[in-house]
């Protein structure tokens, strides 16, 4: 299975991303959130294409059914290789995201993998109980709700690495676990509360991880990459 690196590119423009973008070598697996997609709109997507990066577009859809469904549906024609939204929507919701998308995606065309966000890795134990009032363990919920994506048909979930383990016994080892919130070991984990480091995310099997400041904002981000590359690749390197 493929267990790519994912970059990503939190910046308010082209102009920017093409700075961060210009001394790599080689394209990248990129991730397109709110912040460059809403700034640049969907020629931000030809433009990573044409340059022959992969993407995973991070928008995170949480709407009615029929809303998402028309929404992928949209989305789908832009080519991606992964999109998501939140678990949170319902099986309803996951399965009406499942049917956009093969709508979407004109005949012979593989249609992106599509990925439900369990809990944002920004999420504490204390913010689910006190603030969002749900009494239930967070581990609980993430791995309810990656059960509801499974049984939607989706390819798999977001969530941290610290849930791998549970989600990989539930829904089975070819369900996709990205996980953000990824940092190196001294690195600030700034508005992150469920965090590891690109080593323990793969001993746990995830299956992607999604590295945004501790590359983007380094001072020098290529060599920022390779670090993060390397203690990701560890399993294959040893
Ligand atoms: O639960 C989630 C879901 C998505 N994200 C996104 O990943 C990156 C992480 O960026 P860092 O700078 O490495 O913290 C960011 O684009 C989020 O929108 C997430 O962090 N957690």
């Amino acid at each position: 299975m493929e267990r790519p690196l994912i970059v990503a590119l939190d910046f308010e423009s082209k102009e920017k991303v093409q700075t961060f973008l210009c001394p790599f070598q080689e394209p990248l697996y990129v991730k397109v959130g709110m912040e460059l997609f809403f700034g640049e709109g969907p020629s931000i997507i030809s433009y990573l294409k044409e340059e022959g990066h992969r993407i995973f577009l991070d928008l995170k859809l949480h709407d009615i059914p029929n809303t998402v469904k028309q929404a992928m549906r949209t989305l789908a024609r832009l080519e991606i290789d992964l999109v998501n939204v939140h678990a949170a929507g319902g099986i309803n919701m996951m399965e009406a995201a499942l049917e956009g998308l093969d709508m979407g995606t004109s005949s012979g065309r593989k249609r992106p993998n599509i990925i439900a966000v369990t809990q944002l890795t920004s999420t504490s134990e204390r913010m689910l109980k006190e603030e969002i009032l749900i009494e239930t363990p967070l581990l609980k919920t993430v791995l309810h709700y990656a059960k509801l994506a499974k049984e939607s048909g989706l390819d798999g979930v977001v969530c941290s690495p610290n849930e791998v383990e549970s989600i990989r016994e539930a829904c089975g080892e070819s369900f996709m676990t990205i996980t953000p919130g990824i940092r190196m070991q001294d690195d600030p984990h700034h508005d992150q509360v469920r965090v590891a480091t690109p080593r323990l995310a793969r001993e746990k099997g995830a299956t992607g991880i999604v590295v945004g400041r501790s590359i983007t904002k380094a001072d020098d981000p290529v060599e920022a990459y390779m670090r993060v590359k390397k203690d990701w690749e560890c399993e294959i390197n040893a």
